[in-house]
């Protein structure tokens, strides 16, 4: 019976990757879907713009939209401080069961709290659920027509702060343009646009970094 991708990815990274070496991990899924079959994950160019963004905002509370894999959780996760915790959330039950090994094999579980459904029902509940007061930084990735509902529900439930950074993955391709309209024209974000290329392709795509203003 036929495997889906999302479980070719999981194989390539047992097999090629270290337990408990997260960058491992990452280099063997980014030479999987360059070399033999693409997939969405961040990729490498633009990964190398969201480990700088973390690295400058060095955050005790990730909230990740769209986990996929697990390619750019672990590529977060890793660079974390030992104390911080990453919230991800992904819709599919298929890419979450894989996401959970991949993150296992990493050695990163004690890191990351994975969580199933959808973001519009579960951003709500983040604050009770987890005891999280406010995000130092989101990073969206999970459906086009979600980044601006769930920005917008993110601010009614107070879980952005003055400084708060949201990153945002495919604002050209796919492309989100009723969000970058919104995060662009709004007195209370500041917003900068990294251009780059779709993960393992030439297309152009970019990630669009907004602070938070309060
Ligand atoms: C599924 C898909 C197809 C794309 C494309 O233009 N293609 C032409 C070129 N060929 C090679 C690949 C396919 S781009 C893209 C995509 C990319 C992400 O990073 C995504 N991130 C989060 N959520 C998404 O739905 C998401 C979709
Ligand atoms: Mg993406």
């Amino acid at each position: 019976t036929q495997t889906t991708r999302p479980q070719r990815i999981l194989a390539a990274v047992q097999k090629n990757a270290t337990r408990g070496d997260p960058r491992s991990v990452v280099k063997a899924i980014d030479q999987f879907c360059r070399h033999k079959e693409w997939a969405m994950n961040v990729g490498d160019e633009k990964g190398c713009i969201l480990d700088s963004v973390v690295t400058e905002v060095n955050p005790a509370t990730v909230l990740e939209l769209g986990t996929y894999c697990g390619y750019s959780t672990v590529r977060i996760a890793s660079l974390l401080p030992s104390h911080a915790k990453l919230i991800t959330l992904e819709f599919d039950p298929g890419n979450a069961a894989i996401a959970r090994q991949v993150i296992a094999w990493a050695g990163l579980a004690d890191k990351i709290q994975l969580v199933e459904g959808a973001s519009g029902d579960w951003i709500p509940k983040l604050k009770e659920k987890f005891g999280i007061e406010t995000f130092d930084l989101v990073f969206l990735d999970h459906w086009k027509d979600r980044y601006l509902p769930d920005t917008k529900l993110m601010e009614e439930c107070g879980l952005l702060r003055k400084g708060s950074i949201l990153l945002a993955d495919n604002v050209i391709c796919p492309g989100t343009p009723d969000y970058l309209e919104y995060i662009r024209n709004s007195p209370r974000y500041k917003s900068q646009y990294f251009k780059s290329h779709l993960e393992y392709t030439k297309a152009e795509d970019g990630l669009e970094k907004s602070v938070f203003l309060g």
